[in-house]
């Protein structure tokens, strides 16, 4: 039986297709699955034609609507087509004229290539390679060495002409994805080995299975991380219905092969830089894992915010269609998860209290109990050492190492400090009050003793947890294979926690993988967030001693180079805002697909206010959510973590704000610490600039933040 199978360019395009384009796209697919062969190429209504200009006569035409047309790869022998694009009649011709479509010798996948284009492009490369003096891109690899890596003989030939990293760009988009995508990450340092390992491998099939050059049928059925084969007509309901989202219906063989691994030992890792796909995989290993879920068994799907809670349920219903395999998902923060196991063991639940009220209530200990530690210290060593290593006495406090403090701490004065936290939860307990961390150490003892209610536990954004909640995910799941997937990215770690995984009782080892390919933002705001952190090393995510990078990260979007804006006061900074959401609402951007981030929740007020002034519709992150339609989110930087939108304007980036002064422990209270929290204030800064899909404007009042003056940023 004929079918029509949907390529990854289409379905990119999918968004900007009207309704009834669309039905005809249904139609049209609805018609292959019912004509034999014959009929289909004999069917007037389809007019599945070849084109007389065409380089490729695989490639025809198939009609959609009254003046659209689809382009088709129509394999001369076998029944499975594949719908490359859908345009305007004339269009529809004129591209398909262009393509050429062949089967990759090395990893025997199907490739379309624009080779049109490429013959356009090509001379005028060639004379500004001939031109320069400079080395040739890939001179350091052999034609051998490139070969078994899947480059053809055609982009061979192109690629030994190329000279700098900007010909590449040109010619990326027109080659064939899996060919342009091995020689950017060439080009951008890696090794053949390690091309081979994480890109091509899991492409390429086994070796024993011969090669027909012909057979495009085998090959198409291979595609899988470009081409999808439709099966059910509900299934192309819901890629037509929903708004396109690549991501659940292609992954990189990369994310295929973390995602969908038939079992890890025990714990398993994934990081990698921002918007890399860490949240997709986790998605995809909570459908997989609910493909291998007992009965009575349960899956906790958990993260660090409420934004990103929701994020991951709408995810979640997205990927997953069956009802009650998502029911039987729990997502919720790590500290909602915290607060569900304390009440439901009947224990009294405390509410845990802000940074802010915390310190007061040291402050009053520091006062009653006459002690010359500054509340700060107090707080730290309660938070970083006490409930970090889960101390509940005195002698174990006494015998407890310090290691990775700043500060002092003769021995002899440790039951002075033991004294002072007593009086601390003390005087919090009487009002019903507690710590976050606090009310983590408690949840994690409940289930010790009560037993570990869940199957499986996946972990996003794992990069701010505090040991305590590290340990109450640890106890919310027995040790065995499958046991915790823990995502996260050590550069997006805003907040003063780290944590070695080992300690808490998790061990990575041999699980661990990396994803470096960025699926959101353009290289250009990549590259320009990632300043802010070149010559900052930060820990592995598993504390284990060892450094984590960025400098392999790439994207493969473009797109033009943000924007930064320095404003006289702060009613000019709000008048330039105003323009700049203007012009993005006028270019067609739609409001909630715009996001304005601040450091403080009040600037986050007052740029609310203004915005309703002005009439541009704006919702705030923190009290409406993420799920509102047509209006501009405005949020903290904090609250912005995890989530994505086309625009972003990050307001408010001024010396005093960024560092925030009282967000950094003074060195003369805990020099270590000190460090630790201007990293995470830097972080804030690197995570609210590659939030942006597309543009990112980024403006201050007075003096700009020192990260952007360090950087070169402002
Ligand atoms: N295989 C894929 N195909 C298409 N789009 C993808 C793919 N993987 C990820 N994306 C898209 O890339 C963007 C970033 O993905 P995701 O949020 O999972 O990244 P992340 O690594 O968790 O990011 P961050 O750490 O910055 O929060 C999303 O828009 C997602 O849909």
């Amino acid at each position: 039986m004929p079918q029509l199978a949907l390529d990854i360019g289409f379905c990119r395009e999918l968004d900007s297709l009207q309704k009834p384009v669309k039905k005809g796209v249904f139609r049209t697919w609805e018609k292959f699955r019912a004509l034999t062969l014959p009929q289909l190429y004999a069917d007037r209504g389809l007019r599945l034609e070849s084109l007389e200009t065409a380089l490729d006569p695989k490639i025809r035409t198939v009609r959609i609507g009254d003046h659209w047309r689809g382009v088709v790869l129509a394999p001369e022998a076998g029944e499975t087509f594949v719908l490359l694009k859908v345009l305007p009649h004339d269009e529809a011709i004129a591209w398909g004229a262009k393509q050429k479509a062949s089967i990759n010798p090395a990893t025997r996948n199907v490739e379309i290539r624009d080779i049109g284009r490429l013959e356009e492009l090509t001379p005028a490369v060639e004379g500004l390679a001939a031109g320069a003096p400079a080395t040739a891109l890939f001179a350091e690899f052999s034609d051998k060495e490139l070969r078994s890596l899947g480059i053809d003989d055609d982009t061979l030939r192109r690629a030994r002409t190329l000279t700098s990293m900007e010909q590449l760009d040109a010619f990326a988009p027109v080659l064939p994805p899996d060919q342009s995508e091995v020689l950017m990450y060439l080009a951008t340092g890696w090794t053949v080995k390690e091309v081979w390992k994480d890109i091509v491998a899991h492409r390429a099939v086994a070796e024993d299975v011969p090669l027909e050059p012909g057979d495009f049928e085998s090959a198409i059925r291979r595609t899988s991380s470009r081409i999808a084969l439709v099966t059910a007509p509900e299934e192309l309901s819901a890629i037509l219905d929903q708004p396109f989202s690549a991501w659940r219906v292609f992954l990189h063989p990369t994310q295929h092969r973390i995602a969908y691994r038939s079992g890890y030992s025990g714990p398993a890792q994934i990081s990698g830089g921002p918007g890399t796909g860490k949240t997709v995989v986790a998605l995809h290993r909570v459908k997989y894992l609910l493909g291998q879920l007992a009965k009575d068994e349960r899956i906790l799907l958990t993260t660090y915010t409420k934004p990103l809670e929701n994020a991951l349920r709408s995810g979640l219903r997205q990927l997953v269609e069956d009802r009650a395999a998502v029911d039987r998902v729990d997502i919720c923060t790590v500290d909602s998860f915290a607060h569900r196991v304390i009440t439901r063991s009947g224990t009294r639940p405390l509410k845990p209290v802000s940074g802010e009220v915390e310190e007061s209530y040291w402050q009053r200990v520091v006062d009653e109990l006459q002690l010359s530690w500054t509340p700060q210290f107090l707080a730290q060593e309660y938070r970083h050492v006490i409930l970090a290593q889960d101390i509940e006495n005195e002698t174990a406090y006494r015998n407890a190492s310090r290691r990775g403090r700043g500060s002092a701490l003769h021995p002899n004065r440790k039951p002075e400090v033991w004294r002072a936290v007593q009086r601390f939860t003390e005087l919090l307990a009487d009002k019903g009050l507690c710590t976050y961390p606090q009310r983590a150490a408690l949840a994690a003892r409940l289930l010790r003793e009560s037993g570990p209610p869940y199957r499986h536990v996946v972990v996003d954004e794992a990069q701010d947890l505090h040991p305590a909640q590290w340990r109450t995910l640890r106890a919310a799941v027995a040790e065995q294979p499958d046991d915790l997937f823990i995502a996260g990215d050590p550069h997006q770690r805003i907040y003063d926690s780290k944590v070695s995984l080992k300690a808490v009782g998790i061990s990575v080892a041999g699980r661990s993988a990396r994803l470096r390919k960025n699926y959101r933002s353009t290289q250009e705001i990549l590259g320009w967030a990632t300043a802010l952190l070149i010559g900052r090393p930060v820990g592995e995510l598993a504390g284990s001693g060892h450094e984590d990078t960025l400098a392999d990260c790439r994207s493969a979007l473009r797109g033009t180079v943000p924007v930064t804006a320095a404003a006289r006061d702060a009613e000019q900074e709000l008048d330039q805002l105003v323009k700049q959401l203007r012009g993005w609402l006028s270019a067609g951007v739609a409001a909630e697909e715009i996001g304005v981030t601040t450091r403080f929740n009040r600037a986050v007020e007052t740029v609310l206010a203004r915005l309703r002034r002005e009439d541009i519709p704006a919702r705030s992150l923190r009290s409406e959510g993420t799920g509102a339609k047509g209006a501009v989110a405005v949020g903290t930087m904090h609250a912005f973590k995890g989530l994505e939108f086309r625009c972003v304007a990050v307001h408010g980036a001024r010396q005093g704000a960024v560092p925030f002064p009282k967000a950094v422990t003074p060195p003369e209270v805990d020099r270590v610490q000190h460090d630790t929290d201007l990293m995470a204030e830097r972080c804030l800064l690197f995570v609210a600039a590659t939030r942006a899909r597309e543009q990112l404007y980024v403006s201050w009042t007075g003096t700009p933040s020192e990260f952007l003056r360090e950087a070169g940023l402002a």
